[in-house]
């Protein structure tokens, strides 16, 4: 059987095994419940215009649109609740919006229903610093909490590219450049309040708590980090801050090869260095981001590196890295110190994938998004490479190497069936290759529709079978963002 057969076989076995929940969704929102909707927020926070709705049934990926049937604002989680509590008894779907840039498809309204946009729900609501902690509601994004913050003396460290809402990328489990150091959203959210399916409000800390650490009881904090919106509603979520460094350096080192980047890499975490980011863009991302960006860097696999602490640490680490880094072949590192140098540097890094699409114009784009323990990762992103050239597939890489993450993202006419194969087998193979060395399908993009049919063999049937008691048992209805995850 052809590998596309039988990829087609296995999504739709993983998709038989779902048991529906109990109760059927309704199909559509009728009048009735239009109306009801319009009460809680308002005629100018509910909408039923296709433009609109065509809007908020899509992300910044290829997944196809499918529209919800309707889409509400609401403006505080007193009305987040009334609406939950209007869906449930009318059994309709609810999908959770926060800005929309995610990358598996997960706001696709699979089923129809009700699309909750949280971006009016833009208050910070309680900022602690003298405990390194904050409460954002949904609508806060990642951008405008640092700008809050920034007379503060604290900072918020996770970033993925996009400037996401804050609680979307709990909801995701969303990392960044700085993950490496500062870890991800799963290890700076201390608290969340979320609204459940039929309306019932839980604090996963419990109420008001903020504290650095808890052993009391299960982590139900980490239970909704990377629940995708199938779980319940994220109406605030309580983040952990940190200092903003003293002295940061930033510099663009070019490597001979992939390989050597995957392994220097290594050798610069074993060498205790506290990197505050390590990226590898290879030679075709960097071509991609010099004609997206019009800089001149070589066009050579390339690490962007930077290093946080005190002028003297930072001096120091700087030494011990260009020890490690002139034994795996490195080029001239070039240096950006000042502010704006460096902010024009991660630009370029975080727009990598606008970048990669930019290289063929009117293109979409289909992201990988492995993570494996950090020694495989040469072996693994080296054979990654060699597979693009042998499939004929131009899939810039762009890779949070001190994470053992990297993506290929690979930009295609949503008309060339032929190549669209190409790809899925190519990603196919890569997800396989990751899962085999005991990697992951997703260091941080989230299943959303795009990776269910690896769920399985990542978790097992137990595992799997655990993940769906838990969702039984909180949303019995199956009305929370159905057709995701599991
Ligand atoms: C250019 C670029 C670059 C990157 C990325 C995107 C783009 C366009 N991303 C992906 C994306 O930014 C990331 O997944 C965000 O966490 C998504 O946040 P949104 O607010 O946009 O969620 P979005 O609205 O897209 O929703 C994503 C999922 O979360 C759910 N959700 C959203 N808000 C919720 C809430 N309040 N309560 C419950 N569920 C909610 C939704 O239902 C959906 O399932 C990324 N990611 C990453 O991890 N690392 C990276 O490096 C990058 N880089
Ligand atoms: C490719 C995008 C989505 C990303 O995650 C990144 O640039 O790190
Ligand atoms: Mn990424």
């Amino acid at each position: 059987m052809a590998l596309w057969s039988i990829l087609k076989v296995r999504v739709r076995a993983s998709l038989r095994n779902f048991q529906r929940p109990l109760t059927t969704i309704a199909s559509r929102v009728d009048e009735r419940v239009r109306v009801r909707l319009g009460e809680v927020v308002g005629s100018g926070n509910v909408s039923s215009s296709l433009a609109v709705r065509e809007q908020h049934g899509r992300d910044e990926s290829f997944h196809a649109c499918k529209p919800p049937d309707v889409v509400v604002w609401p403006e505080n989680t007193a009305q987040v609740r009334q609406l939950a509590r209007i869906c449930y008894d009318h059994s309709v779907p609810m999908v959770p919006y926060g800005t929309g840039t995610g990358i598996e498809g997960g706001v696709v309204a699979e089923e129809g229903g009700v699309c909750f946009d949280l971006s009016r729900m833009t208050d910070i609501v309680d900022l602690h610093e003298e405990d390194l902690d904050v409460t954002v509601q949904p609508g806060v994004t990642r951008v405008a909490l640092n700008t809050h913050l920034r007379h503060t003396g604290l900072w918020f460290p996770v970033d993925p590219g996009a400037d996401a809402s804050l609680c979307g990328m709990a909801a995701t489990s969303a990392s960044g450049t700085h993950t490496t150091r500062y870890g991800s959203m799963r290890e700076n959210v201390a608290n969340l309040e979320v609204v459940l399916a039929d309306g019932r409000l839980l604090h996963t800390a419990g109420e008001g708590r903020h504290t650095r650490k808890t052993s009391a009881g299960y982590n139900l904090t980490n239970l909704f980090v990377g629940s995708e919106g199938t779980l319940g509603i994220i109406t605030s979520a309580t983040l952990r801050l940190f200092p903003q460094p003293e002295a940061v350096a930033s510099a663009v080192c070019p490597m001979p090869s992939v390989t050597a980047a995957g392994e220097c890499t290594l050798q610069l975490l074993r060498s205790g260095v506290p990197l505050a980011r390590i990226e590898l863009l290879d030679d075709v991302m960097m071509d991609a981001c010099n004609r997206y960006k019009g800089l001149d860097y070589a066009v050579q696999p390339t690490l962007f590196l930077e290093f946080h602490g005190t002028p003297a640490s930072v001096q120091e680490q700087i030494r011990t890295a260009e020890e490690v880094l002139s034994g795996y072949g490195a080029g001239q590192l070039r240096w950006a110190l000042a502010a704006s140098e460096r902010a024009r540097l991660w630009e370029a890094r975080h727009q990598a994938y606008y970048a990669a699409r930019a290289l063929r114009p009117g293109s979409v784009g289909y992201v990988t998004d492995v993570c494996v323990p950090i020694s495989k990762l040469p072996e693994v992103i080296t054979t990654t490479k060699e597979d693009l050239i042998q499939s004929r597939l131009t899939g810039p890489i762009a890779g949070h190497v001190g994470d053992g993450n990297f993506h290929c993202i690979l930009a295609f006419s949503e008309h060339g069936e032929q190549e669209r194969q190409r790809i899925t087998e190519f990603c196919h193979r890569l997800v396989t290759r990751a899962l085999a060395v005991g990697g992951t399908c997703t260091g941080e993009h989230g299943v959303g529709v795009g990776k269910r049919g690896y769920l399985l063999d990542e978790v097992g049937e137990t595992g799997l079978e655990v993940m769906r008691q838990l969702k039984r048992a909180l949303d019995p209805k199956g009305l929370m963002n159905p057709g995701k995850v599991v």
